[in-house]
């Protein structure tokens, strides 16, 4: 297919850069626990300095993908599946999430909530970025709030991330997980201090599991 095309089928969501799909346990937030299938889509402009998925970034390393062929290959394995990234919401998700809900997936999102909102959730994890912050819409959506305490600093950008989401939104403080040793005993104090935080750990790099 010739490079305009593919383009444009792109920015349609007709296909998308598949950078990995793969089963396993939800590791992190509320869903912790559970199996779903993991959809990883290529492309992101965030540059988080602690991003534990560098390799996603360029989306031109990863081949446009048929979404349809995401989709069957989704309800192989699962009837939950997590979209993520990357940046999910680099690309318009409406049409991957339609063909999803026709099969009656559950559909979550891991996002940063950086770019425009599209598509249709059943579960939204908002994880907000100080350098690229999330979208009015972005905080309206979202069920979970997940934020990456790196430093001290992250927990005063934490609660004034908190003030941007509804009352029933969940609330998490993740440790960035090269600083779990430091930042573990601080959070667990936080919380105890301030219980409407709950703590989420990266529990599938505990388990070696994907
Ligand atoms: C790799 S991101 C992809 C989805 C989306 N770009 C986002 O940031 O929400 C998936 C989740 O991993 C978190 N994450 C990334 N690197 C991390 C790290 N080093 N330690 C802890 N959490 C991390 C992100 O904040 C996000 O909640
Ligand atoms: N097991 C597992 N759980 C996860 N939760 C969020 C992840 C992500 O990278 O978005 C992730 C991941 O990469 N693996
Ligand atoms: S927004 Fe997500 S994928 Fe993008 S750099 Fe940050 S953690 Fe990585
Ligand atoms: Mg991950």
């Amino acid at each position: 297919m010739k490079k305009e095309k593919i383009e444009t089928l792109v920015h349609e969501g007709k296909m998308l850069p598949l950078m990995e799909a793969f089963y396993t346990i939800q590791g992190e937030g509320h869903h912790t626990g559970t199996s779903a299938y993991f959809v990883r889509i290529g492309g992101c402009d965030v540059g988080c300095h602690w991003c534990d998925v560098k390799e996603s970034w360029n989306a031109e390393k990863h081949p446009p993908t048929v979404t349809e062929k995401i989709v069957d290959d989704v309800v192989k394995y699962s009837d939950t599946v997590v979209v993520t990234g990357g940046e999910p919401l680099t690309w318009d998700m409406t049409l991957l999430t339609q063909m999803l809900k026709q099969k009656d997936v559950n559909i979550h999102i891991e996002t940063s909530g950086a770019y425009p909102f599209t598509g249709i959730w059943d579960w939204v994890c908002l994880s907000p970025k100080k350098n690229k912050l999330p979208t009015k819409e972005a905080y309206q959506k979202a069920h979970e709030l997940k934020v990456i305490v790196f430093n001290k600093h992250d927990l005063q950008f934490a609660e004034e991330q908190a003030t941007q989401v509804n009352n029933d939104c969940l609330l998490y403080l993740q440790p960035e997980w090269s600083m779990r040793e430091k930042m573990i005993p601080i959070i667990v104090d936080y919380v105890m201090q301030n219980p409407k935080w709950k703590i989420s750990l990266q529990t599938h790099k505990y388990l070696r599991i994907p």
